[in-house]
């Protein structure tokens, strides 16, 4: 694999890896493993996710946000340690530190509709009475970004040279996360900790994520060489990179990327930012000990071996989002 340093994110267009062509999907699989094992981060086009969609959600999320802080507070319960509804401005921080993030979000979670018994191990999702339209398309995005991240999954199986279909029966009904975001307005700049950001650097700690709204200033990832390479995504495009779960699966050949939402200028602090990131989770079950095909004399075994559930308990906690 190159050492090539990238000054962008790869754009690619996912529609070669679906549209049957097997020549274009042969050609999607090597640019994205290229990609993966280089900077952890690509942004695709024709993801599936309609304008209009797009448009309804943030529409929603943007009205849901606007509500005075008291309100929103009803919809945080605390005995849910943010898994689900509403987490208020500073309570998450990245891992490794105590100053919370300028940010206040709200998480939605599967809903299991087959009769499966993981339902069980899932919270309902909390829904706000004052934007009702928020169930109805958020769910809807849900639903496709799960479907958008089963073709990535599929892509990535291919080039770790796993059956096709690897990730399908360990992400059925799995536990990811939709979380709008809202980088709230800040009218005193002055006020705020010095050292109080966006989005602190970090990974993310699911399979893969993806990202909608990067395109908005302020998103960076590490590059190898520690520059921070700036995300400029087009608005048709969805940001998809790899997290700590994948890493461990495949002993780093697939990176997660340290990442940041940096402050944009003082005159620039009274202005919201909003994105909508997909946390693709398996359930909780699936082993992440790296694959053996990872491993190797010029590849040795990093991590120890752990479930998707007991890691994801030990970085909640980490975060500030679980006991
Ligand atoms: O807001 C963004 O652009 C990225 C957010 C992010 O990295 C995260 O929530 O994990
Ligand atoms: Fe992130």
């Amino acid at each position: 694999m190159s050492e090539v340093l990238y000054d962008e994110v790869p754009s690619l267009d996912l529609a070669d890896f679906t549209g049957g062509d097997p020549i274009r999907k042969r050609h999607f699989v090597a640019a994205l493993g290229e990609a993966y094992n280089n900077i952890g981060f690509v942004a695709i086009k024709n993801h599936g996710l309609s304008d209009a969609l797009i448009h309804q959600l943030y529409d929603v999320i943007k009205r849901f946000f606007s509500l005075p802080d008291a309100v929103k507070q009803k919809y945080e319960l605390p005995e849910l340690f943010g898994q689900r509804g509403y987490i208020g401005k500073g309570r998450e921080h990245a891992k490794g530190r105590t100053v919370g993030d300028l940010k206040e979000f709200y998480h939605i979670g599967q809903e299991v509709r087959d009769g499966d018994p993981i339902k069980n191990e899932y919270p309902e999702n909390i829904w706000p009475d004052q934007v009702a339209e928020m169930k109805t398309v958020g769910l809807e995005a849900y639903k496709t970004l799960e479907d958008t991240g089963k073709q990535m999954l599929k892509a990535i199986a291919i080039f770790l040279n796993l059956d096709e279909a690897y990730f399908e029966d360990k992400v059925h009904n799995g536990n990811s996360i939709l979380r709008p975001i809202h980088y709230f307005p800040i009218e005193n700049p002055e006020e705020v900790p010095d050292d109080a950001v966006r989005a602190a650097e970090h990974g993310d700690i699911n399979l893969i994520t993806l990202l909608m709204g990067a395109s908005a200033d302020g998103l960076q990832v590490l590059r190898k060489d520690g520059k921070w390479i700036p995300i400029t995504a087009l608005p048709n495009q969805l940001v998809v990179n790899v997290g700590d779960m994948m890493a461990r699966l495949t002993n780093d050949k697939l990176k997660s990327t340290i990442h940041r939402v940096v402050n944009p200028p003082k005159e620039l602090m009274k202005t919201s930012r909003f994105s909508i990131p997909f946390f693709m989770h398996p359930r909780a079950d699936m082993d992440l000990a790296c694959l053996d095909s990872c491993v190797d004399m010029e590849h040795p075994k990093k991590y120890g071996d752990m479930t998707a559930g007991e890691f994801l308990d030990e970085r909640l906690a980490e975060i500030g989002l679980k006991k």
